[in-house]
């Protein structure tokens, strides 16, 4: 394969499960591909047993959105597939039907960077439902992996309390897409800046950087490799100073940067890679602060994530910038979001909506039926809880909220409180009319919606689980379609 050509010049039509394809011929076949549905994207517990989730990946998909189209070379691949009997899978009717296939939907989703909650819409797309049944594979693709790994993100920075996290995970990270998608993440989540170069080009985020051991391991002394590094790059200095002995390592940085000084131009600091990173840590600041280099930075790195930062923070370790590689990009240990994307109305002929319920013995995977909108409450600058409402039907003037998973859990939301709906409007009719905020923008609005949660929101341990319900007339319409459905299973 030339990966360069094939791979990224193609069109992305194709990224989907094959199910979908096949699902979207029967919906033609059946003359119902235009029929119009109501799908939403959402996941149902957040990961890393926390208690907030930050919303990522909507970029990927507007773009995603805005170019879907089968091209020439995708509907001659699709013409090449055959079924169990050797003949083609898909009739011409069909691939004609793909190639002259528009995006005609209506998008609504809730803007990259927002806390967000299970069962909860992300995303939500109305239209023909062969459209919609083919959007569900690429749209989870990108936005479990990316939502995963911004919330990663945001609970390191979290840990570090305001010091820089820096993103070090090219290498360990799931494929070149994997790379370059948590690096974007990654920095919406928090993290001040990339050692991944393409994805500072691509997203215009910071890039930064040490060196490596093979530098000092390359030289016949360590202080002939800090030196040399020094006289290339006199305003980029961070020495790493674990090749072979820590503490000699930084009296071997303060020399040279000693010699730097001198020259005017200043070391930025030192980076620990192993051993106890608190002691280690504590040590190089006694000799940094004893050597005149009081605003040097201490860099540490090697298998970091947040509960070694919390407990390097209850150690006073002195570390000011923090290297986070593997256990950020590969969400170490909840390598996946189980988002999901469930069909929840069906236009009747008469013009109204038939709601679909998806039955579970598992209360959690019972879906929402609706056209559904989120409504966030809040109060003195804090948000207070969140509501799940079916936009076309009318809402009682008390909100009230019915907990999903146990209906005997409900509150009413004070009448006084303010509100904002959370999912805008993206696409209307296939037409893009949302402005596509800047990176940063999206950056600093998941650091704001961060600050107007409760602390108890944003613990690792145990943490508060903040109201999100079913508006009260959505919850009751749910349980009478849910005996409705059992009632029928039975007869
Ligand atoms: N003071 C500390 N408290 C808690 N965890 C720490 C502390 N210092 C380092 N760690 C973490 O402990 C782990 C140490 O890993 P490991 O046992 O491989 O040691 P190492 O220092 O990398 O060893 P080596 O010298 O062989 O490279 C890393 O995840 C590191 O972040
Ligand atoms: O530890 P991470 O969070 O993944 O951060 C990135 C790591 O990558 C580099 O070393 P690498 O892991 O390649 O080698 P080493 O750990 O064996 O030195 C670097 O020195 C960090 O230790
Ligand atoms: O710049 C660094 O120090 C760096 C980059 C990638 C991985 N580990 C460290
Ligand atoms: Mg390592």
């Amino acid at each position: 394969m030339k990966l360069t050509k094939d791979l990224y010049q193609t069109s992305l039509s194709l990224l989907t499960d094959l199910y979908q394809l096949t699902m979207a011929y029967g919906y033609w076949k059946a003359g119902r591909s235009e029929n119009e549905s109501v799908f939403h994207l959402f996941f149902r517990s957040h990961p890393f047993k926390g208690g907030f989730t930050i919303a990522c990946g909507l970029e990927y998909v507007i773009d995603y959105l805005d170019n879907f189209k089968f091209s020439e070379d995708d509907i001659a691949y699709l013409a090449t597939l055959k079924g169990n009997d050797d003949k083609p899978m898909f009739e011409q009717g069909f691939l004609d039907y793909l190639a002259d296939l528009k995006f005609t939907c209506d998008v609504e989703a809730v803007p990259e960077g927002t806390v967000v909650f299970p069962q909860e819409p992300l995303i939500r797309i109305k239209g023909p439902i062969a459209q919609c049944q083919l959007l569900e594979t690429p749209l989870l693709n990108i936005v479990n992996y990316q939502t995963l790994v911004a919330t990663k993100a945001a609970r390191m920075n979290l840990a570090t309390k305001g010091e820089p996290v820096l993103e070090f995970g090219l290498r360990r990270a799931q494929g070149i897409d994997g790379g370059l998608a948590a690096s974007r993440a990654a920095y919406i989540g928090g993290c001040g800046a990339t050692s991944n170069v393409l994805a500072g080009r691509l997203f215009g985020i910071p890039v930064k950087g040490t060196h490596a051991h093979s530098w000092v391991m390359s030289f016949d002394t360590e202080m002939d490799a800090f030196e040399t590094y020094a006289d290339v790059l006199p305003n980029n200095c961070v020495f790493l100073v674990d090749t072979y002995d820590t503490v000699q390592g930084v009296r071997h940085a303060v020399e040279v940067g000693k010699k730097l000084r001198a020259q005017g131009h200043e070391m930025i600091g030192v980076r620990l890679d192993s051993g106890d990173l608190a002691y280690l840590s504590i040590k190089a600041r006694e000799i940094l602060d004893e050597a005149g280099f009081p605003e040097a930075t201490i860099v540490a790195s090697n298998d970091l994530d947040e509960n070694i930062i919390n407990s390097l923070k209850l150690q006073d370790a002195k570390i000011n910038v923090w290297g986070i590689g593997t256990k950020l990009v590969t969400a170490y240990d909840q390598p996946a979001l189980g988002g999901v994307y469930k069909i929840a109305a069906m236009r009747k002929d008469d013009g109204s909506w038939d709601y679909k319920v998806k039955l579970s013995e598992q209360v959690i995977k019972i879906s929402n039926p609706g056209v559904l909108q989120v409504r966030r409450f809040y109060q003195d600058g804090e948000y207070i809880g969140d509501m799940i409402f079916n936009e076309v039907e009318k809402i009682p003037e008390v909100a009230t909220i019915i907990d999903p998973m146990d209906a005997t859990r409900q509150r009413d939301m004070p009448a006084n409180a303010e509100f904002k709906d959370l999912l805008q409007p993206l696409f209307k009719s296939g037409e893009l009319t949302y402005r596509i905020p800047t990176i940063d923008e999206v950056k600093a609005h998941a650091a704001n919606e961060l600050k107007n949660f409760h602390a108890g929101v944003k613990r690792f341990i145990n943490p508060h689980s903040y109201p999100v319900g079913l508006e009260k007339t959505l919850s009751d319409y749910k349980y009478d379609l849910i005996r409705d459905l059992r009632k029928r299973k039975q007869s």
